[in-house]
């Protein structure tokens, strides 16, 4: 059924006038978004914008207060998603004890992914080298990748990662980035967030985030061009500028 052509036209996540309380306190103020099928979205914007919050609305792991998220067709957290959806949270959530290839043999089972698919994304995420070490003792940017590595198991068809390139060389962030787009070339959904704008440019859409808002949705060149900014940096400031002048 998913892959008939109405539901292959349908966005992959579809989320409307979503509003999330936490600590007593409504970070998510109405958000309504779509993020359309085998693309790349950033979500970008300050630390405390978020971000995070509107990951864990759309994997299904966040209690909202009203509005709807839809992720392949289904509401997000729905039992039918487990295996159709990869998140990888900024903490990795990794057993310290395990290698590398055990943790991931491990998540593998768990997710009843093709056992075959533990050399692939170890491959995919550059850690052969690393794969006999255990958790307890790679850097926080194997780490990472290790994180980044259990997400990608069972080829997920829609992955939600949370700062996947944290504490990663610029080498190595080329790189995953590079794999971020062969997903998407293979049909993937990503939506990725990042501090860093010169990420921004990688992707297809941008979310640009304040204050639980989305300050701006469109492509890095509609963005700059909107703002006539000649980086992104530029242009989130001017849009913050910009939202400040109209509500005062
Ligand atoms: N468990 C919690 N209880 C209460 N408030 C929370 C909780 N988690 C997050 N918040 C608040 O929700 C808001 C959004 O946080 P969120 O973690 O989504 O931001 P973020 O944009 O992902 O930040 P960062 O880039 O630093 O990870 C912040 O004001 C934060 O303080």
């Amino acid at each position: 059924m998913s892959s008939s052509p109405e539901r292959a036209a349908e966005p992959a996540v579809q989320v409307r006038d979503l509003r999330v309380v936490r600590g007593g306190r409504e970070v998510l103020h109405g958000l309504t978004f779509d993020v359309p099928r085998g693309s790349i979205i950033g979500l970008l914007g300050p630390s405390g914008c978020g971000k995070t919050t509107l990951m864990r609305a759309l994997v299904g792991v966040q209690i909202v207060r009203s509005g709807t998220v839809t992720v392949l067709g289904d509401a997000a957290g729905s039992a039918g998603l487990r295996r159709r959806v990869g998140y990888a949270t900024q903490t990795p959530a990794v057993y310290a004890d395990l290698t590398v290839a055990e943790n991931l043999r491990y998540f593998a089972s768990v997710l009843r992914a093709p056992r075959s698919d533990v050399a692939r994304v170890i491959d995919e995420v550059g850690l052969g080298r690393s794969r006999d070490q255990t958790a307890a003792t790679l850097s926080g940017g194997q780490l990472n990748r290790t994180n980044l590595a259990i997400a990608l198991l069972g080829t997920p068809e829609l992955l939600v990662l949370d700062e996947p390139t944290v504490g990663l060389d610029p080498v190595l962030r080329q790189e995953l980035w590079g794999l971020f787009r062969e997903l998407a070339d293979r049909g993937a959904t990503l939506v990725v967030s990042s501090h860093v704008m010169d990420e921004a440019g990688r992707t297809d859409r941008l979310l640009l985030m304040r204050e639980g808002a989305i300050l701006a949705d469109g492509t890095p060149d509609g963005l700059r061009s909107r703002t006539g900014a000649s980086d992104l940096e530029e242009a989130f400031l001017h849009l913050i500028t910009e939202t400040a002048g109209s509500t005062t």
